[in-house]
């Protein structure tokens, strides 16, 4: 397929700047398009015709179209890795155990940190905003437990699971969260802040502080 790759996205967004460090590790060329979902550009008619669930971020190849961070990633790796890649690996069991983390960060570790930025961003009491970090907590010990097992979420080679949870991960640091329990899980980010793509989580980390009324660390 030749046709050019479009992403729409925000840089804010933790599951966009998934996306966008994917393209950067693959070193694909792609036309990034700026979403801002700040502005409520998400729900615009134009848009919509894009992604219908008006949410960033989608990818747009040729007449594809395609919504869900998760989704956008595998198709990444499968059409621009058509010999296959250790990112996203072709045999079942593998792939499988990959599958099994997005999927525990598409229903579990990304909802509870969405909880915690909509306690903020809504200015939700200081109980609520409490509740939800709290929440949080036997979920980060979950993926302490994972990285006991294997050196990265699917097993010893950084694959599509770990830059899903990457931004999220950042983003439960910057916003003050205490992670000196969960030693694994400093150091598998200090490894994955090593990759390509690290500035723009970096840059979207101050954006995402900025929208919440934060200061970034220094
Ligand atoms: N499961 C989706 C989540 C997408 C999502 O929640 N995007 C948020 C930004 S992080 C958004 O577009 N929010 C705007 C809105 O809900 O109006 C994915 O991984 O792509």
């Amino acid at each position: 397929m030749t046709d050019k790759l479009n992403i729409y996205c925000f840089i804010g967004s933790l599951p966009s700047r998934a996306v966008i460090i994917l393209t950067k590790v693959l070193d694909i060329p792609v036309e990034l398009n700026a979403v801002n979902i700040l502005k409520g550009e998400q729900n615009s008619y134009w848009y919509k015709k894009i992604n219908p669930v008006m949410k960033v971020p989608a990818l747009a190849h040729g007449y594809f179209t395609l919504s869900e961070s998760r989704a956008i990633m595998a198709y990444l790796v499968d059409t621009k890795m058509p010999g296959g890649c250790g990112l996203y690996p072709k045999d079942p069991r593998k792939r499988a155990k990959v599958d099994e983390r997005l999927f525990f960060d598409a229903t579990t570790f990304f909802p509870k940190v969405s909880s915690i930025l909509q306690a903020y961003m809504k200015n939700k009491s200081e109980c609520d905003r409490k509740q939800a970090i709290e929440d949080l907590m036997p979920v980060l010990k979950t993926m302490e437990e994972f990285l006991s097992e294997t050196e990265y979420f699917a097993c010893n080679e950084m694959t599509i699971a770990d830059i899903s949870m990457f931004p999220t991960v950042t983003t439960v640091y910057d916003i003050g969260i205490d992670l000196s329990k969960f030693p694994k899980l400093i150091s598998w980010c200090q490894k994955m802040q090593k990759i390509p793509g690290n500035d723009i989580n970096e840059a979207g980390g101050k954006v995402l502080l900025e929208a919440l009324g934060m200061k970034p660390k220094l």
